[in-house]
């Protein structure tokens, strides 16, 4: 399978050669020339099989990896989670259901991605004797997990960029604890959309780029996105996908985790919905209703993670929405950068509405959320799952189709919000009891490429 940009002027690439790039070299973002699809047998085949073997079925057409060189980099992936089942469903209501993403080693559905990325990219590295540079931006989670997944290797130096002072306390000590020389939090001021920017610029930088090896561990990445994909059909299949249909609500915010969801849909998942939820940083949510993609300043939550406007996916969903059409998306990048949004042609809006919906949760039904779900079901969710339940409820209506909600974070991330809901701390997994009492190390940096660029490479000496 071959990977072309979503601005139609990048050299199209195999799997690998996407995945080390990161972004294309024309800013855009790699996606597949096709989508693979898979029948109703072959889908029902994986109902009941451990959740390696459904990401090896799903991930191999994408690949072009030999099973025998893909499975043992998947399993290794998956040995340190803390759950036999690595998503296990809990039911919530009647007809909706949880899907707990947080039992990875950092706590957050990043882990899913990240742990297998790590695999593929210590596979390509080894193979190619090659050096490389990752550069992430977060909003706190991709951080962390990007760390663990490199800290440690000798081939791999990982500067992550997360916005100063918005980030959770554990999320940032998550970061900034390594003790491994390889792994640099450097604390941006600025929001994580600036964060971003800096990652995006660098790649822009195509000096800087090839200088360093740069490569990309954000869901910029494909590579990101597919991993992503292996989970979508895992709960499904569990409540009897492929003969029952389902429905999704994702709580969203760079777009790749729902965008996941839609090439699960494409392969074939019957997937009725795929429910975008937002927190007060509503762009996705106000493209879906109004037709108009325009940022509006990131104002923070305490759902921090998704404190985003600059949705980075939203860029692959438009390039399928528009008909695989790269130079109608590089324009309205253009217009995005330019004068800050654009409208979406009917047509694609109309494409995005058939499958996707929206919804928005304030500050107060965050909350709110979190302490009724605790009170009705002994649940304590994350402020960001909570999110995403509140407005799976919105979208339930009497379909008899399961509403699946993504967890993505364990609630112990955020205790202070937790708390502040239902008076109760949650407690950080045991072996990460003395997240507190570790040192700390974190660069603080101006929000300027340049000075980020000149650290980088200071430090790559
Ligand atoms: C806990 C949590 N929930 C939800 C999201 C949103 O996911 P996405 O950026 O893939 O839309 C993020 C960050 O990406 C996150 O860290
Ligand atoms: N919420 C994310 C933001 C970056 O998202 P990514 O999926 O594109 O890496 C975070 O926690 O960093």
């Amino acid at each position: 399978m071959q990977y072309v940009s979503t601005r139609g002027q990048a050299p199209e690439l195999d799997f690998e050669g996407a995945m080390l790039a990161g972004l294309a070299r024309d800013g855009g973002l790699y996606v597949p020339d096709h989508i693979p699809t898979l029948d109703q047998d072959a889908i029902a085949a994986m109902a009941g099989r451990p959740y390696e073997e459904i990401a090896l079925r799903i991930m191999q057409p994408f690949t072009g990896l030999a099973e025998d060189r893909l499975k043992p980099l998947i399993d290794a992936a998956y040995a340190g989670f803390g759950h036999d089942a690595r998503a296990p469903l809990v039911q919530l209501g009647p007809n909706h259901h949880l899907l707990e993403l947080f039992h990875g080693p950092t706590l957050a559905f990043k882990d899913f991605a990240m742990q297998l990325i790590g695999q593929l990219f210590q596979d390509a590295m080894r193979r190619r004797g090659e050096r490389i540079t990752i550069v992430g931006a977060t909003s706190g989670d991709t951080g962390s997990a990007a760390m663990e997944a490199f800290r440690g290797l000798d081939n791999v130096e990982c500067f992550i960029l997360y916005p100063h002072g918005r980030v959770s306390d554990v999320q940032r000590r998550q970061m900034t604890t390594p003790s491994e020389a390889n792994v640099h939090a450097l604390a941006v001021d600025g929001d994580f959309d600036d964060c971003q920017a800096a990652v995006k610029a660098m790649f822009n930088d195509h000096a800087f780029r090839d200088r360093v090896g740069l490569t990309a561990v954000n869901s910029i990445n494909w590579a990101r996105v597919l991993a992503q994909v292996v989970y979508f059909f895992s709960s499904a299949l569990s409540l009897g996908a492929p003969a029952r249909p389902v429905r999704f609500t994702v709580p969203t915010g760079n777009f790749g985790d729902i965008f996941a969801g839609y090439i699960a849909r494409q392969m074939g998942l019957p997937i009725e919905r795929l429910v975008i939820a937002t927190n007060r940083n509503d762009i996705l949510h106000r493209t879906l209703a109004t037709g108009e993609h325009r940022k509006d300043g990131v104002s923070p939550t305490i759902s921090p993670s998704m404190d985003i406007q600059v949705s980075s996916n939203f860029e692959r969903a438009l390039f399928m929405a528009y008909g695989r059409d790269g130079a109608a998306v590089s324009q309205l990048m253009d217009e995005l950068r330019d004068a800050g949004g654009f409208p979406v042609s009917q047509g694609a809006l109309e494409a995005l509405r058939e499958i996707y919906g929206s919804g928005r949760c304030s500050e107060d039904e965050t909350a709110a959320t979190i302490r009724a779900m605790h009170a009705r079901t002994g649940e304590v969710l994350c402020p960001h799952t909570a999110v995403g339940v509140k407005v799976a409820e919105e979208h339930l209506g009497d379909s008899r189709t399961p509403m699946i909600t993504l967890a993505t974070a364990h609630p112990a991330k955020f205790p202070d919000a937790v708390e502040a809901a239902t008076g109760g701390r949650p407690a950080l997994p045991d072996r990460m009891a003395d997240l507190f009492d570790r040192d700390e190390r974190l660069t603080r940096i101006d929000n300027d490429v340049a000075a980020i660029e000149a650290l980088i490479e200071d430090r790559l000496k």
